[in-house]
């Protein structure tokens, strides 16, 4: 088991920031990528298909910003994997390309994605005795409260269903403080939370029971100790690590 090291909203910014710089020149595409293959891992890890039975049904919440953009990737590996995801991607980003093209993958690969055009309900699509998990891609460590509409509506409904359908938390918590944890009621549980290249500090509020993954498997150990965090011992090939 690792040592749990977490940094704050301000350190992950700037951690992103040097990736995507001249030095480094990660592009966010690729970032995106591993990201969102990490989470799709994490669910094949924790819910495998040969024991949910006739639960195959992912449903996938895609928020506004990059921790969505992570949820659309998510979406097409699981229906590589066998699942059957479902996104609900309530607000695009329609002047970044490749969040359209993200889109276009998921129709690719016939993943349904709903919007406005579907009038919002996605609580009608979402069928709880066949959803293996809900994947929570609202919003990560560039969030800050207190939350707007829709998504205020949104997390309330996440949060009643969460006794029934687990949820699969992307980096943060949606609508929890990057590093004060949960402040406002109702909040998300995940189940499980998969952090991206290192936990932020809310995830010191994550219940005993939940599992909790460090994923997106992209950075060289000199870089971590740099942050002031010793790098994760993946094994193998890997995409993620629990913690
Ligand atoms: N280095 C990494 O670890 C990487 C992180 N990625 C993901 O990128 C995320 C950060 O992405 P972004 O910086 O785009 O930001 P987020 O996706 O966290 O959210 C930004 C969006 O949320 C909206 N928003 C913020 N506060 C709100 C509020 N109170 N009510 C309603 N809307 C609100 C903003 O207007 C913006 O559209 C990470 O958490 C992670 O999921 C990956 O995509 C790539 C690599
Ligand atoms: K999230």
């Amino acid at each position: 088991m690792s040592t749990l090291k977490a940094v704050s909203s301000k350190l992950a910014a700037e951690i992103d920031k040097e990736l995507m710089g001249p030095s480094i020149g990660f592009t966010l595409q690729q970032l995106m990528e591993l990201a969102g293959l990490s989470v799709a891992e994490a669910i094949n890890r924790e819910f495998p298909l040969k024991s949910a039975g006739e639960k195959k049904n992912v449903f996938i919440l895609a928020g506004p910003g990059n921790n969505g953009g992570d949820g659309l990737v998510c979406a097409r590996h699981l229906k590589l994997f066998g699942y059957n995801p479902i996104v609900y991607y309530p607000k695009r980003t329609e002047k970044v390309e490749f969040y359209k093209q993200l889109v276009n993958q998921l129709s690719f690969f016939k993943v349904p994605v709903l919007g406005p055009e579907n009038n919002d309900n996605w609580l009608e699509y979402l069928k709880a005795d066949k959803t293996v998990c809900i994947v929570d891609a609202l919003f990560g460590f560039s969030f800050k409260p207190p939350l707007r509409e829709p998504f205020a509506t949104i997390i309330k409904e996440v949060c009643d269903l969460q006794d029934k359908v687990p949820v699969v938390t992307v980096d943060v918590p949606s609508g929890w403080d990057v590093d004060d944890g949960p402040v406002s009621e109702p909040h998300i549980i995940p189940k499980i939370l998969v952090s991206l290249t290192v936990p932020k500090p809310c995830s010191q509020f994550l219940q005993k029971s939940s599992v909790h993954y460090v994923g997106g498997r992209f950075i060289a150990p000199e870089f971590a100790r740099k942050y002031g965090f010793e790098p994760f011992e993946y094994q193998s090939c890997d995409q993620i690590l629990k913690l």
